[in-house]
């Protein structure tokens, strides 16, 4: 609402409440109807408790400050927000087809075709340009974070770890590494790059229908981040492979796809200018 008197300000009154769409860590999404208008959207409930609780508070504030924000066709618009004593409510728009990482895995083999994955791709390309052009880094690009609208369109939501550019992490890492480049992992100074990373995972998942540094442990994924250690089935095209380490900022690779499917490769040759292949180093430390 505009205008800034008392009686402007959203209340859960103003809104009917239906199903529940997604239930998380901190609070549940709900489908909701804004009662005059007729709009539908979606209701993030948060409990102040568990946010305080979980010392995030100030990421929810930043989330609001930058979302509201933001306009464009492949980012989740955040209408607005209210709070009560016990919660916050978050306005934000429906996406009618729900998250993209249960479209990924309702796919033959939990992935799409190359032609499909290039048409998502452009999409989050374009958010993205958009982002980082308002000096937004999203920071937790992952299928979860990405809803699909009525129109098929892809929608970045879930802003609760972006941040303004550049920046270093201040907040412990919580939930999957498989998204995140080595200099976040590190803990060192990043810039929007690190987006630019996360949607090379996310391309590699998008065609292979597992990210590109999956492991059984956490310590193990940590480790193939570090080194940058990926490994290309032979089905993908050279095209796709292409993009996939210009986005990981893996150059110049020679014959790093094995005749056998999921080669046990466990480096990457680099094929350097010089004669011999150049192995990729470890991911240096950062200071
Ligand atoms: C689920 C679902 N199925 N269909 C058919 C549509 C949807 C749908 N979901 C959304 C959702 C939505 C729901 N959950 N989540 C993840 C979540 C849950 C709890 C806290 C934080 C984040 C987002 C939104 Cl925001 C916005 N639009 C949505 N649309």
């Amino acid at each position: 609402k505009e205008g800034g008197s008392k009686k402007d300000l959203w209340a859960l009154d103003n809104f009917e409440i239906g199903r529940p769409l997604g239930r998380g860590k901190f609070g549940n999404v709900y489908l909701a109807r804004e009662k005059s208008s007729h709009v539908i959207l979606a209701l993030k409930v948060m409990f102040k408790v568990e946010l305080s609780r979980a010392g995030i508070s100030h990421q929810v504030q930043r989330e609001v400050e930058i979302q509201t924000h933001l306009r464009h066709p492949n980012v989740l618009r955040m209408y607005g927000y209210f709070h009560c004593d016990k919660r916050v409510y978050l306005l934000l728009e429906y996406a009618r087809h729900g998250e993209l990482y249960k479209v990924l895995r309702s796919q033959p083999n939990s992935r799409f075709t190359e032609y499909h994955s290039a048409n998502y791709i452009a999409q989050l390309v374009s958010a993205l340009k958009y982002l980082h052009s308002k000096k937004v880094i999203h920071r937790d690009l992952k299928p979860e974070n990405i809803l699909i609208a009525a129109n098929g369109q892809l929608k970045i939501a879930d802003f609760g770890w972006s941040v303004w550019s550049p920046n270093e992490r201040r907040t412990t890492l919580c939930g999957t590494l498989d998204y995140l480049p080595p200099e976040m992992i590190e803990g060192c100074k990043y810039d929007e790059k690190v987006d630019i990373w996360s949607l090379g995972v996310l391309c590699y998942e998008f065609v292979c229908g597992k990210p590109s540094f999956e492991a059984a442990k956490k310590s193990e994924t940590f480790k193939r981040i570090a080194r940058v250690d990926i490994r290309f089935p032979q089905f993908l095209t050279d095209e796709v492979i292409d993009l996939i380490c210009k986005l990981q900022e893996i150059l110049n690779l020679s014959n790093i796809r094995s005749t056998e499917r999921w080669p046990e490769r466990l480096n990457i040759i680099a094929s350097a200018k010089e004669s011999t292949p150049v192995f990729l180093q470890p991911w240096g430390s950062c200071i």
